[in-house]
């Protein structure tokens, strides 16, 4: 038993209030007569909508105001899709716990075709990724990729309006809510190649909160964080994150002493993808990241980035 109040700071999309009341009833679960409230708040990232994401750019924009709530003590945690969780952390916040990993991969969604391959000629593909933008234009030059911004529920609205042919999600956010049946086919990790951190949900506090953290520790999933520590490790010295061409993926053996950790950096446009993988102990997994990221940049993603860059201002 503890009388502590755990006031989690977070967004109000479906998708965010999902991941805060998982959080809330696992806390609930491991510490029974534990008080968790839900406060809500509106980031950066949820009201430009409008304007793709790579445009308004700014590492950070779904986290800033939730961490500035934490940092005020007017919330204790924030709990965060990793894939959107900058590298670095303002001063005095960090990262507790990773819980358990959900799907990692890109979904296909659509009324009308089962997979990328049954598109015709030309049809129009949405997406704000540039990651799954330069992936599905290395697949399928001809197709024509659209920009698709919004919450799950308006994406997948203005996939029935017909403003697409198809859209790719996250199968992650569609399980979450409930929506499995909308995945007209999960992408591989070979067709597709995840962002860093997608499907796995991190909780962030007061790096002095001792009994804020002691509260989080049997949340933590030692195998999933394994996982991301090297993608992000990858990402982070690629200084990239969701809004550039960048994806990484690690998995564990079943024995869990091996960690294989695959890499891509690619154009927008498809047209030059580099790819490179590792396996080592998940102890090494840091420095697997960073090794991957070096071999991909001495392979000539420095300059694919640089490009990307200037192109986004
Ligand atoms: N970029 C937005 C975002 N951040 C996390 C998810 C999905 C859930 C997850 O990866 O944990 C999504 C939506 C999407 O990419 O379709």
């Amino acid at each position: 038993m503890t009388d502590k109040v755990v006031r989690i700071a977070t967004r109000q999309s479906p998708l965010a209030l999902w991941q805060a009341e998982y959080v809330k009833a696992e806390l609930e679960k491991f510490h029974p007569g534990i008080r968790v409230e839900l406060m809500g708040f509106t980031t950066k990232g949820d009201v430009l909508l409008d304007s793709p994401l790579s445009k308004i750019g700014g590492k950070g924009l779904f986290v800033k105001e939730l961490e500035v709530a934490m940092l005020a003590n007017e919330a204790d945690i924030a709990v965060h899709s990793m894939k959107d969780v900058p590298m670095e952390f303002p001063e005095g916040l960090g990262l507790a716990v990773i819980c358990p990993r959900e799907k990692p991969t890109d979904a296909f969604v659509s009324n009308h075709y089962k997979t990328v391959d049954e598109l015709p000629q030309g049809a129009v593909v949405g997406t704000s990724s540039l990651r799954r933008e330069a992936q599905l234009k290395a697949a399928r030059p001809d197709l024509q990729i659209k920009t698709l911004r919004g919450n799950v529920n308006t994406r997948l609205r203005k996939l029935d309006e017909g403003q697409y042919d198809a859209i790719i999600l996250a199968t992650a956010g569609l399980l979450r809510l409930e929506m499995a049946d909308r995945i007209a086919s999960e992408i591989t990790p070979e067709e597709s190649l995840p962002a860093g951190g997608q499907g796995a949900v991190g909780i962030e506090c007061r790096s002095d909160d001792a009994t804020t953290i002691e509260l989080l520790k049997p949340l933590h999933d030692q195998q999933t964080a394994y996982r991301v520590t090297a993608e992000r490790a990858m990402n982070r010295r690629l200084e990239g994150g969701c809004q550039v061409p960048i994806a990484c993926y690690a998995t564990l053996n079943e024995a869990g002493d091996e960690l294989y950790l695959r890499g891509l950096v690619a154009s927008t446009d498809g047209t030059q993808v580099l790819r490179d993988e590792l396996r080592n102990s998940p102890d090494n997994a840091e420095a697997m990241g960073i090794e991957l990221a070096e071999r991909l940049l001495a392979a000539g993603a420095d300059k694919i980035l640089a490009d990307v860059y200037q192109q986004n201002g």
